[in-house]
């Protein structure tokens, strides 16, 4: 009973050792806490020296492996020029001696043109002589007939005559008995003594003789009329018969009517053989384009008309054999035009004008220099090939060089090198007006070429944008940072370049966010990355805005008074990781809010006009969006800090037109951006002292440039020859930027250590810790 009553009974401590107890107690966990911190700390410094000691191991096996690629593809790359080049070589030498063997024959085809030129004026003369001869002889002939024909009348009139007599004589006759003394004096007077000397009676004698010379000039004239109508009749026979031996002229006139007549009838029927030859070659070329218009549609899409499509064994030949066929059809229409032409010169007598390509075409089809023009077809043909591989083989070569250069990116990617791109802005307004020439062009993906007095500077970067890239081509790659922020890394982008390059719009965009730069599209990327991750991950996002105007860091979510009294300061944590004390930090729960907050934070930025830019940036703009993501599997915390800085451009007065308080800000800013130049070349040359402590915007970008961000810087330039000098300072200062190694390191801590850290917190707000809590 006793025993129970003592158990009922409460145990009550004094104070005093309570209190006692509950320092030991505290102590204890103390001393556990530091325990556990110094566990932590061992564990991440050897953490840290596994991992560093892991990616040197892996970076050396990737150099050299993609050394020995390199070196091997350099040997290919060396052996295909050789290549190229013998084959250059060797089929230059053939066209040279074809194009000599061509000229040679171009040549001999004008001696024999010439020669055919001058046989065809021979022919022309000689026959201009022939048709004199011709004509004088036929005139000849003229003449001998009129004076047959003379000769004949002549005749006819004497016949006149005689039968004059003879009526005369038998009148006579009929009154010899009366008056015979009469006639026979009559007689006398007309015959002569001839009839009284040969002893005829008086009325008989004269009757004989001109009954005789009746005769004979009845023979002559009917030799004559023989004569004429010989003569008459070899005109309208084509040979005809040479019974007697005629005077030559008649023979002349004869052989030339007869081979008049030849030619004549040779000409109608050499006519009549052109019409039908035009006839068929009509008809033939109807056939072959009829045929050719049929078959076109069939080789153009050979794969559509298959066997079974179309039944007609011309159908369903294999697209070789319809190929060769067209071939053979193209070749007879070519052959038939060329005949057409040649008949159609015939018939109207006219010379073929044959162009230079229709020569060839002839020379082609000629025997004797068939086979050269072949060949020379065959070679040119080559010679296409020969270009295609050419052209390939460039094509090539600029993929390796690329690739390469990829290659060579990542590894430095590898190694921790700040990533810079480089972004050409198109010719503004100003500039065009100024008849401003482009200097600045884009090579290739990874090249620009700037034109200096001194000649071409060719700049290597990790990508290059042309005037043409859009916001989203920018952004493409930017997305894996987005991600490495969200997995715990600490990310940096900024804009580099002198006023008016466009950084604010590469970061920012323009102002009424048609075209949203890096910035806002990096809202929505983080919050869309949440979302695909969201039963992964939980993150929670905030963000800070601020600017460094005149050397003064000010708080961009504070306005009014209120903005003048904060005080902004830039500090590092123990792992180095900037932060900014005093500074308000916003969380966004979306993009939307996110980017609420971040027009309000640019509504209070400063900008003014400037000569050189109407929007003219007057302070460096810093965003640090903190992302703090747990593994929902594993409990792990990650903590990544996004900083997206739009620097202000460095600028010249005298450009800028900047008076008074603009003077006092452009100094403000160059003096800012020439310490941000010293840390790189310190950087770059691994000096051993960097100058971070000369500014606030050094200070800022301190985990940034060779610390442990992964780091992305854009250059942008102007393409105009009027800012040559600033484009030039721009990119060498991006050059040395590319040098500088960053060594990214992923905030995480695992799940015991996190809720430590929460148990910390908790009791150094003096909040009640639950043994769930550790
Ligand atoms: N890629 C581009 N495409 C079209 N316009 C552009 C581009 N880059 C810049 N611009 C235009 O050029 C002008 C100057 O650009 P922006 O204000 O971004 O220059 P900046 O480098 O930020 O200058 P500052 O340092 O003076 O602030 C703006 O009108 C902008 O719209």
């Amino acid at each position: 009973m006793k025993a129970e009553k003592a158990m009922d009974a409460k145990i009550y401590i004094p104070y005093e050792s309570a209190e006692f107890c509950i320092m030991q107690i505290a102590g204890d966990m103390q001393t556990m806490k530091n325990k556990h911190q110094e566990m932590v700390q061992e564990l991440e410094e050897n953490y840290r020296i596994a991992s560093r000691e892991n990616q040197e191991r892996t970076v050396q096996t990737i150099c050299s492996h993609y050394q020995n690629k390199l070196h091997a593809l350099k040997r290919i790359l060396d052996l295909y020029q050789e290549k190229v080049e013998k084959k250059n070589s060797h089929w230059e030498e053939r066209i040279n001696s074809v194009s000599r063997q061509n000229e040679t024959l171009q040549e001999d085809l004008r001696a024999e043109k010439n020669r055919s030129r001058e046989e065809a004026l021979q022919w022309q003369r000689e026959k201009n002589k022939m048709l004199e001869l011709f004509s004088t002889r036929l005139d000849l002939l003229h003449s001998h007939q009129a004076s047959t024909l003379q000769e004949l009348q002549m005749a006819r009139e004497e016949v006149g005559k005689v039968q004059e007599m003879l009526k005369t004589s038998s009148q006579v006759e009929n009154q010899q008995q009366d008056l015979s003394t009469e006639a026979g004096h009559a007689l006398d007077n007309v015959y002569g003594p001839v009839h009284q000397t040969e002893g005829c009676s008086d009325t008989e004698l004269p009757l004989e003789g001109a009954q005789a010379r009746l005769e004979e000039l009845k023979e002559s004239l009917y030799k004559r009329e023989r004569e004429i109508t010989e003569l008459l009749d070899a005109e309208q026979t084509p040979i005809p018969p040479i019974p007697v031996a005629q005077p030559p002229c008649a023979v002349l006139l004869r052989t030339v009517v007869e081979k008049a007549h030849h030619v004549c009838s040779k000409v109608s029927e050499a006519r009549l053989l052109l019409d039908h030859m035009l006839e068929d070659n009509c008809v033939a070329l109807a056939q072959a384009r009829d045929i050719l218009d049929h078959m076109s549609p069939i080789t153009e899409d050979d794969t559509n008309c298959k066997e079974e499509d179309n039944p007609d064994p011309e159908w369903s030949d294999s697209s070789d054999e319809r190929a060769s066929k067209l071939l053979l059809l193209q070749e007879t229409l070519r052959e038939c035009e060329i005949t057409q032409m040649a008949l159609d010169c015939i018939r109207v007598g006219a010379s073929p004008s044959l162009s230079a390509p229709e020569l060839e075409e002839i020379l082609v089809k000629g025997e004797g220099v068939k086979s050269v023009c072949q060949q020379f077809l065959i070679l040119q043909d080559q010679m296409k090939q020969l270009r295609e591989e050419n052209r390939q083989l460039v094509e090539n070569y600029t993929s390796e060089r690329i690739m390469r250069k990829k290659y060579y990116n990542m590894v430095n990617d590898m190694k921790g090198k700040i990533r810079v791109y480089c972004r050409i802005r198109p010719m503004c307004w100003a500039e065009t007006a100024q008849g401003g020439a482009i200097i600045v062009e884009r090579l290739d993906q990874y090249s620009v070429s700037v034109v200096t007095p001194r000649g071409l500077r060719e700049f290597q970067f990790d990508q290059v944008f042309s005037e043409e890239s859009s916001q989203e081509d920018v952004f493409q790659d930017i997305n894996r940072l987005i991600q490495s922020a969200i997995d715990g890394y600490n990310v940096c982008i900024f804009a580099y370049g002198q006023t008016g390059s466009g950084k604010t719009f590469s970061m920012v965009g323009d102002r009424d966010q048609r075209n949203p730069g890096i910035m806002p599209r990096a809202f929505n990327a983080i919050f869309d990355i949440i979302q695909e991750n969201a039963t992964k991950f939980e993150c929670k996002v905030s963000a800070y805005m601020l600017e460094l105007y005149n050397d003064r860091l000010q708080d961009l979510f504070v306005s009014g008074a209120g903005a003048q009294t904060r005080r902004v300061e830039i500090k590092r944590n123990r792992k180095g990781l900037v932060f900014a004390q005093g500074a308000e930090t916003k969380e966004a729960s979306s993009a939307g809010e996110l980017f609420a907050m971040f027009q309000q934070a640019c509504a209070s930025r400063h900008i003014t006009a400037t000569k050189m830019n109407v929007e003219s940036s007057r302070s460096h703009l810093i965003i640090g969006i903190m992302l703090e993501s747990r593994n929902l599997t594993n409990g792990s915390v990650s903590f990544g800090k996004l900083s997206l800085v739009d620097l202000a451009g460095s600028e010249r007065a005298a450009k800028t037109g900047a008076r008074d308080d603009q003077l006092k800000e452009a100094t403000s800013i160059n003096k800012s951006l020439s310490a941000l130049g010293d840390v790189i070349s310190a950087l770059s040359l691994e000096l051993p002292h960097i100058p971070y402590r000369n500014s606030k915007l050094t200070q800022i970008m301190q985990d940034s440039l060779g610390g442990n961000a992964k780091t992305l810087m854009i250059v942008n330039v102007s393409p105009c020859d009027c800012n040559l000098e600033e484009t030039l300072t721009s990119l060498t200062y991006a050059t040395r930027v590319k040098a500088i190694t960053n060594s990214a390191q992923r905030n995480l801590e695992s799940k015991e250590i996190a809720q430590l850290k929460e148990v910390i917190l908790k009791l150094k707000a003096g909040q009640p810790v639950d043994d769930v809590d550790i």
